[in-house]
């Protein structure tokens, strides 16, 4: 900006000759087309005045755009922090806007807004809302940079996967190949075969040579899911392998380099699993270089109606979730997490009438709530209750949150995405709205119509 205010001292200079050269050509051109102009002062003039005017008047919008642009861009940049500083006005009364306490809430704000547009940008097919999600999102992202080894933990059916095969694609390893091995889904005798191939006659019924998945992520990214069940011997094998970057195949003599990267993941405790010996501490600790831990969606309820959406969406159905169905699906427990969930979406989408998701009749009088097989749970469908938000005050924090962003939603989708209409719904000033939707991060637009 200094430079260009710098510049713009020499706007008049420039102007001025503009000018002059511009009346010399159009006056010598005139001349030789019309001999009788050279002889009239007042053509002349007049000729002087309008180009000196229309020179004067394009330089200076020219020059006022140059010199506004960045002033526009450094007063939205300024009206968005007031925005943010206005939240946490909101959210801190009447403490004064110097403290440290709401400066720190306001970065907090600034970088999870950052942090989720990120997300967002870089991992398209993650949906995630939540902060815990955010921050994993973020562990991801900066890893995926690195040749690091990672290690994915959670429960089933959180997304491991998923986030892997994510940190594969924002590589630099992208354009190579992304091979994924269940560890647990193959028979411990064909494992180190799987792993690191075999030659031709190696055992029974290894009737050509064929190549391992190692080989085959030459270049790549090699996902080894549920680590933790692999035999203690194929494990000596593998540490040998991230050490060195090495394997022989079944039955073969000679070793081969190969670049791989290894991406793991498991949804056991490896480190009881170490206590009781039956996983490798050394090869635990090559795992475990940049350890990424994905929380169940108990934990993160805020991302439960993007989810409902996304897997409507993926499903193909144009379908619209009733709010008691979506409290529904927040308030239950979901030990199989978005896998568990997934496939309730898909159910209830079957079963949907009039273009419409309601709870099943036998689903609320069973009171399914909070524990799904909790056939003893007495909480009311329909209605968080203490069991929902069982313990602390995150746990409540998160319940009202995921709540609040269903309600807003459902208004937006009745509204069509028009703010001031989704407020008069909910009975709040538009001005509060907006403030929410900014702190929930919903994208009004998904609502708009047309
Ligand atoms: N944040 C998410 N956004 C969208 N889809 C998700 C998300 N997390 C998980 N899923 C979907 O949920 C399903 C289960 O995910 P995934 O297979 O990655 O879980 P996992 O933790 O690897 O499970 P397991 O431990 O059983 O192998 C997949 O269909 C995946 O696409």
């Amino acid at each position: 900006m200094r430079f260009r205010v710098g510049l713009g001292f020499l706007v008049p200079f420039v102007l001025a000759g503009v000018t002059v050269l511009s009346v010399l050509v159009t006056d010598r051109a005139l001349a030789l087309l019309h001999p009788g102009f050279a002889q009239s002062m007042e053509a002349r003039l007049a000729l002087l005045c309008a180009v000196s005017g229309g020179v004067c008047f394009a330089a200076s919008l020219i020059t006022f755009r140059w010199l506004t642009g960045p002033l526009e861009r450094f007063l939205k940049r300024a009206r968005e922090i007031n925005v943010l500083s206005d939240v946490a006005e909101r959210d801190t009364g009447d403490k004064p806007a110097t403290d440290p306490a709401i400066l720190d809430d306001l970065f907090m704000q600034v970088s999870n807004v950052l942090s989720a547009l990120d997300a967002k940008a870089l991992f398209p097919d993650i949906v995630c809302h939540s902060r815990p999600m955010r921050e994993v999102l973020t562990r991801a992202a900066k890893v995926a940079q690195s040749d690091a080894t990672v290690l994915i933990t959670g429960e089933s059916g959180t997304g491991k996967e998923l986030v892997a095969s994510g940190i594969h694609s924002r590589s630099r390893r992208a354009e190579g190949p992304y091979i994924a091995v269940n560890c647990a889904a193959i028979p411990d005798q064909l494992l180190e075969s799987e792993l690191f191939g075999h030659e031709r006659g190696a055992f029974t019924g290894a009737v050509s040579a064929k190549p391992g998945k190692f080989e085959l992520a030459d270049g790549g990214t090699l996902f080894l899911d549920e680590v933790g069940d692999m035999p203690l011997a194929t494990q000596a094998k593998i540490l040998r392998m991230l050490e060195n970057g090495e394997c022989t195949r079944v039955g073969g003599t000679k070793a081969k380099k190969f670049n791989v990267r290894v991406v793991a993941a498991t949804n056991r405790d490896l480190r009881t699993m170490v206590a009781e010996r039956t996983f490798r501490e050394d090869l635990y600790h090559r795992l475990n270089v940049f350890p990424i831990h994905i929380p169940p969606l108990r934990e993160r309820r805020e991302d439960i109606p993007a989810l409902v959406q996304h897997f409507l969406e993926r499903q193909g159905h144009d379908l619209h979730c009733a709010p008691e169905m979506l409290q529904l699906f927040i308030s239950r427990d979901w030990p199989g997490n978005i896998r568990e969930l997934a496939n309730h979406v898909e159910r209830a989408a079957v079963l949907a009438e009039d273009g419409v998701m309601r709870p099943l009749p036998e689903q609320t009088s069973r009171g399914e709530t909070a524990h799904a097989d909790d056939a003893a749970s007495d909480a009311t469908p329909g209605h968080p209750t203490a069991e929902h938000s069982p313990t602390g005050q995150t746990d409540i924090d998160t319940y009202l949150a995921a709540m609040e962003r269903q309600m807003i939603c459902a208004a937006l989708q009745q509204s069509g995405g028009i703010q001031a209409r989704a407020a008069e719904l909910l009975g709040i000033k538009p001005r509060s709205l907006w403030h929410r939707v900014k702190k929930l991060e919903i994208n009004v637009g998904e609502y708009k119509e047309g």
